[in-house]
């Protein structure tokens, strides 16, 4: 699966450590910067252009997820929701980074680098990769009743 990232210098650290692990699994990670850490640097673009390569990429009919990174995730997922056609879920444990694929079929997951230990943090990534949406009826229902919205 591709995976798209994008982080700001609180999520810095722990994104160089989750391209490797995710390339060390298979997947084919883009990294959409930080490139550098700059502790002055701000997160909406980084995770704009994560949140854009995953909606291009599933338009065009390729397997992609993204990862957005900042200190509590909150800002990060804000930011990539403003791009049409992102469904970005802040996770915060594994049971919620499931329930974001499984009910959400969320494209994008938000993860608060400050908020685990890099194992942890991990872990919720590696859970929300690996879950699929259940595609029930009623999680469809509500999905289409956002982007009804979305696209008005
Ligand atoms: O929601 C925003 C993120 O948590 C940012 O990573 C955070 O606000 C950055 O904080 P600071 O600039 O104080 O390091």
């Amino acid at each position: 699966m591709r995976v798209h990232l994008g982080t700001d210098h609180a999520g810095f650290e722990f994104k160089e450590i989750l391209k490797n692990h995710l390339a060390q699994s298979g997947h084919d990670v883009v990294d959409h910067g930080a490139h550098d850490y700059d502790a002055d640097d701000d997160y909406p673009a980084f995770c704009i252009a994560a949140a854009e390569g995953v909606v291009q990429d599933r338009a065009g009919g390729i397997d992609a997820l993204g990862v957005v990174i900042g200190g509590s995730g909150n800002g990060e997922q804000i930011a990539a929701n403003k791009v049409r056609g992102a469904r970005a879920a802040l996770a915060w444990n594994v049971d919620t980074a499931k329930l974001a694929r499984q009910h959400n079929d969320a494209n994008l997951v938000s993860i608060g680098a400050r908020q685990h230990s890099q194992g942890e943090a991990i872990a919720i990534v590696d859970a929300y990769l690996a879950e699929p949406f259940t595609g029930g009826e009623r999680h469809v229902r509500r999905i289409g009743q956002i982007s009804d919205y979305e696209s008005r």
